[in-house]
């Protein structure tokens, strides 16, 4: 099946603090964006979208070899997503949708998600296992309840759509709601999203101590 790959790369990266938008900060000498595009093509999509923050557009297509698409994102993911959503071809067949922020995502990861598509799946994103006893809080940091971790998964990215049932589903999301992933936004729509074994490696940069992480990773 003809897939394309959306990589989400137009936040600011508030959270880790660098001096430029978190996508373009380097691992082992490469951006993370560059990481993430790598690896969709390799665990086989035919192509790659970025969104990428309208300031520093030129600093991205210097940042990524020729033939990969960029469009302006937004100011949250969901508009980011709806942005370059917008711009792939109908007649593709499936989008994958990922993250510039999870670099060392393995490309298995990646087949994985194709392969379910291939198998018949609407809407598929790779989980974790949660390993921690997990609560839950009131506003002022009280444990209220424990959670049955065996019924929790952690969400990683790609998560791979028809891209039909995306696409239906992202034009009936109101403009302006945000939804932290785009299998939440299938879900809105009643789409039943299914789960591939995620990796790790494919853990998220989201503070300065998880690009030490990707960094020691890489190194070994
Ligand atoms: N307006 C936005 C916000 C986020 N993203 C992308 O969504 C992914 C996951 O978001 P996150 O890790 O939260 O990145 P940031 O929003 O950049 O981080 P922060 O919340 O710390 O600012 C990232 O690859 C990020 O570039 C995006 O494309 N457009
Ligand atoms: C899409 C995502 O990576 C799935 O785990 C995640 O929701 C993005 O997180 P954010 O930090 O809230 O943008």
């Amino acid at each position: 099946m003809s897939a394309v790959g959306i990589v989400a790369a137009a936040g600011s990266g508030s959270r880790l603090g660098a001096d430029r938008p978190k996508a373009l900060v380097e691992l082992a000498g490469r951006p993370l964006v560059a990481w993430a595009v790598d690896t969709l093509l390799a665990g086989g999509v035919d192509e790659v979208v970025v969104a990428v923050p309208a300031a520093d557009h030129d600093a991205f297509a210097a940042a990524l070899p020729d033939g990969i698409r960029l469009v302006e994102g937004g100011a949250s993911r969901t508009a980011s997503v709806r942005a370059a959503l917008a711009r792939v071809d109908p007649d593709v067949q499936a989008v994958l949708v990922h993250d510039a922020a999870r670099p060392l995502t393995p490309p298995a990861v990646v087949t994985r998600v194709l392969d379910a598509l291939a198998g018949g799946a609407l809407a598929v994103v790779p989980v974790l296992p949660v390993v921690d006893t997990t609560v839950a809080v009131d506003a002022v940091g009280t444990v209220t309840s424990a959670l049955d971790r065996a019924v929790l998964r952690r969400v990683q990215t790609p998560q791979g759509f028809v891209h039909a049932v995306l696409a239906e589903a992202y034009d009936d999301l109101p403009a302006g709601e945000e939804l932290t992933d785009d299998a939440a936004v299938v879900r809105a729509a009643g789409v039943r999203v299914t789960t591939v074994a995620g990796d790790e490696r494919a853990a998220k940069v989201t503070v300065p101590h998880d690009l030490h992480l990707a960094e020691l990773q890489v190194t070994r």
